[in-house]
């Protein structure tokens, strides 16, 4: 009986994603650099022809930036299906926001932390399913410096983390990898000063990172704030004003499960804007990208992006 429950539901669910998808047209962007790009996504293409999409597949490389495929060709699709890790979707989010056309999320990359916010599975076969589904949220943007992110923006440690963390790395070790680059990173971690502009105040702070998020997870399952969504239309702040690296150990649990806030040194707020000054310009990295520099203004975008996501 169970079994002939489990089939009648499958076959529900397929008509009803057949219902939505039939002669939709979606773009296909996959990054032959995420981790997982350059493997083969035939299963999850094909979840998506049989759901009834007519999928275009376009190539991005290096040098092609996933926005401007979206932009310039956005009037003759439905919807893009981003095939990669956070930094894809990053470099797709000016597209998708711009253009209005709805994300799916096939989670090829290493991370994958905006998936995980979403609750969208990293098996692309499943991700797939969720797309011909059809269910949509609107989830909002961060922006710092003119430059969209999707998860989380960090100054210091984190960004020293993302110019060491190699791709070769990455693809090796996934998020082990991540692991073993911030223990060596951490142990030589400083604080640094910056001065905190939000809400009409200053405050200057002695700080080992600080974290700007807009979604829930980063870094392979952190947690940017135990409450934190990514349609919410807040920034969730975080600096780590822990004197020594081993203090950070005792953290570490309340990292992953975002109740950071709670410690005497950690600092956390919510806010809508805030500008991040440093006395020497200090690199800034989205999703595990370096993309700007201090001063850093960042400031949230509400309800930027359609995705597709789980029902419920
Ligand atoms: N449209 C694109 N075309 C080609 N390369 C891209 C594109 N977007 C991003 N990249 C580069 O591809 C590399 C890997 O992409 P991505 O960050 O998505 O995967 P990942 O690092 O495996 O996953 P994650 O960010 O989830 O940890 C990044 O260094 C990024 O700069």
């Amino acid at each position: 009986m169970k079994n002939r429950g489990f089939l009648l539901s499958d076959v529900i669910n397929q008509k009803r994603a057949v219902q939505h998808s039939r002669g939709k047209r979606a773009m296909l962007i996959v990054n032959p650099r995420a981790r997982r790009g350059g493997g083969s996504i035939d299963a999850a293409r094909q979840v998506l022809v049989d759901a009834g999409l007519q999928i275009e597949e376009m190539a991005t490389s290096k040098d092609e930036n996933a926005s401007e495929l979206i932009s310039r060709n956005a009037d003759h699709f439905d919807m893009a299906i981003v095939g990669g890790g956070d930094g894809t979707l990053n470099n797709a989010a000016a597209g998708l926001s711009y253009s209005g056309l709805t994300l799916g999320v096939l989670p090829l990359g290493t991370a994958n932390d905006f998936a995980r916010t979403m609750g969208i599975p990293a098996d692309p076969v499943k991700a797939a399913e969720i797309i011909a589904a059809g269910h949509q949220a609107t989830v909002d943007l961060g922006e710092v410096n003119g430059h969209l992110f999707f998860n989380v923006a960090s100054i210091g440690f984190s960004a020293e983390l993302a110019g060491e963390l190699t791709e070769h790395a990455k693809k090796r070790w996934g998020t082990l990898g991540y692991g073993i680059v911030a223990a060596r990173i951490l142990m030589r971690s400083r604080l640094f000063t910056c001065y905190v502009d939000h809400d009409g105040t200053t405050e200057k702070i002695r700080t080992m990172q600080v974290s700007v998020g807009n979604g829930r997870h980063y870094g392979g399952g952190m947690t940017v704030e135990e409450t934190a969504t990514a349609d919410d239309g807040w920034l969730d702040l975080y600096s780590l004003e822990v004197d020594h690296w081993w203090r950070l150990l005792r953290l570490l649990p309340s990292l992953r499960k975002g109740t950071q806030g709670q410690w005497d040194d950690v600092r956390a707020f919510k806010t809508t804007e805030v500008t991040i000054r440093t006395k020497q310009p200090r690199p800034v990295n989205t999703d595990g990208e370096l993309v700007t520099w201090t001063p850093a203004h960042f400031r949230i975008r509400p309800k930027s992006v359609n995705v597709f996501v789980p029902k419920g």
